[in-house]
């Protein structure tokens, strides 16, 4: 198995490989914890515009999760937090995901043979499926296009690969350290928590949810 780490929005090529797009602050941190409540499906979308057509054209049950500027989109129900999704009802339900760097990069990564989207809260249980599955080609792509945490990841989960890499332990440090964590510890906003921050660090082991993304008809992530 080949491990290539990318960067940024625009994941490369991946056509006979399994692509995992990685944010640890905060998309897929917010997105396990949500599929954690109960959540049956998560519809990724470019923007806050785009959102709310979707919501009110074909899904009118749908929830609105996401962030402009990390900051929370007025209209919608939640934050891009994982803090407001352990204090959310979510059982059986919909939400369309609007973030700056997981979601952008996820609906670029098309050209793959499967694509996967992770944190380090499941990136045990996401090296053990990528360990099962054996692909000719990994692409693990940090999406934040210029911060440590999701490089970070993507180490720790090539090293869980047995490639080069670090433990779970320096990624931990690296993301609390992180340039995108500041603004949730020094009160900039009342919905940037540090328990946000918390949250993306930690490790919920081998028993965490592998999350998968479809692109047909609509980009939808489901948790398996
Ligand atoms: O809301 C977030 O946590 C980030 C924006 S920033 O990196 O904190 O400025 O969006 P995401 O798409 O989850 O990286
Ligand atoms: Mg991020």
């Amino acid at each position: 198995m080949e491990i290539h780490i990318a960067q940024g929005h625009n994941p490369p090529h991946n056509i006979h490989g399994i692509t995992v797009v990685i944010d640890v602050i905060r998309a897929f941190t917010t997105s396990h914890h949500a599929f954690r409540k109960g959540l049956r499906c998560i519809w990724p979308v470019a923007s806050a515009e785009q959102a709310f057509a979707l919501r009110d054209e074909h899904l009118p049950d749908a929830l609105l999760a996401g962030e402009v500027d990390a900051l929370p989109i007025k209209g919608f129900d939640f934050g891009n937090s994982p803090w407001e999704i352990d204090h959310a009802e979510l059982a059986g339900k919909e939400m369309i995901l609007r973030t700056t760097n997981g979601v952008a990069a996820t609906l670029r990564a098309r050209d793959s043979r499967e694509v996967l989207v992770a944190g380090l809260v499941n990136a045990e249980a996401t090296a053990n499926y990528l360990r099962k599955q054996n692909p000719p080609t990994v692409v693990l792509v940090a999406s934040h296009p210029t911060g440590d945490e999701d490089v970070a990841c993507a180490e720790y989960i090539r090293h869980l690969l047995g490639g080069n890499g670090i433990t779970y332990e320096a990624a931990r440090e690296r993301t609390l350290n992180a340039s995108a964590a500041r603004k949730f510890f020094n009160g900039s906003h009342p919905r940037l928590r540090p328990d946000d921050i918390h949250a993306a660090a930690t490790n919920a082991g081998p028993d965490a949810l592998v999350m998968r993304v479809s692109f047909e008809p609509f980009p939808c992530i489901t948790a398996h």
